[in-house]
């Protein structure tokens, strides 16, 4: 199991490599050598450098989260989980939207492609409300008016009542996610922003050390990380706000 008995990974900041080919992810990559953190495959890499950008990233050690956000029937979505599967990732996702036949066909997918395989199952997480949408667009344009933190959390419980590991919300629910679900159920929340830095696209935003004191487990970080001028200076001050974040809590 890769949560720590403190119910907290050991290594929580994931780094979006959010980049147009395999050369940009494998450079990047190796700027942050020595420092422990997932490498997030999303949909801009993969369709331009697919799996065997991914067995390359595995082979050098790190640990892969394959974001792709599977929505289709449940059969399709089987199948995708079995790939991503056998592919040898640690964690891919699923759009809860699906709805909870579609979530469990992808926690069986992923069951089905490591039984035997000696491989750990990866973590399945759901994505509830994503993190560029604000309460007011999903109640005038996606269409769901009720406020957002309650379709967060029913779409957190839809997921674990299908078996799923965790979902991907912002920060800000990460607490209620918690309270509803476990703590043991994992949040794995985008839209982290250290203080001054850029929101762009992002609604729902939330420092690195105010995300892990609200719940979340993991911290997917792509271009306060990425666009900034030295990538792995940027990196280094995250994992010190943490640091000094964790060491204020005690
Ligand atoms: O599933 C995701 O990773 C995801 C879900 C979500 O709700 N919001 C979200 O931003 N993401 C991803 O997280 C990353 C955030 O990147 P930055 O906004 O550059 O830090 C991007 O790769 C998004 O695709």
């Amino acid at each position: 199991m890769r949560i720590s008995a403190a119910g907290r990974d050991t290594h929580p900041i994931m780094v979006a490599l959010d980049v147009p080919g395999a050369d940009e992810a494998l450079a990047l990559a190796a700027r942050f050598e020595g420092i422990p953190v997932w490498m997030k495959v999303g949909m801009e890499l993969y369709y331009a450098a697919g799996p065997d950008l991914v067995r390359r990233l595995k082979a050098q050690g790190h640990r892969i989260f394959l974001d792709l956000k599977f929505h289709d029937i449940p059969n399709t979505v089987r199948g995708a989980a079995r790939s991503a599967t056998r592919l040898g990732v640690d964690m891919f996702n699923v759009h809860a939207a699906g709805g909870s036949a579609m979530m469990r066909a992808a926690l069986e997918g992923a069951l089905e492609a490591s039984a035997g395989s000696g491989d750990e199952t990866p973590l399945v997480i759901a994505v509830t409300q994503l993190t560029s949408t604000s309460e007011e667009t999903m109640r005038r344009e996606i269409g769901i008016d009720a406020p957002l933190a309650d379709v967060v959390l029913k779409y957190a419980r839809l997921a674990k009542d299908a078996g799923l590991h965790g979902v991907v919300s912002s920060a800000q629910e990460a607490a209620a996610v918690k309270a509803a679900c476990g703590a043991g159920f994992v949040t794995v929340t985008p839209g982290i922003r250290p203080l001054g830095a850029d929101v762009a696209d992002q609604a729902r935003v939330m420092t690195p050390a105010d995300a892990l004191a609200n719940g979340a487990d993991y911290l997917v970080i792509g271009r306060p990380i990425t666009a900034a001028n030295d990538p792995r200076e940027a990196l280094e001050r995250i994992v010190r706000e943490i640091g000094n974040g964790n060491a204020a809590q005690q």
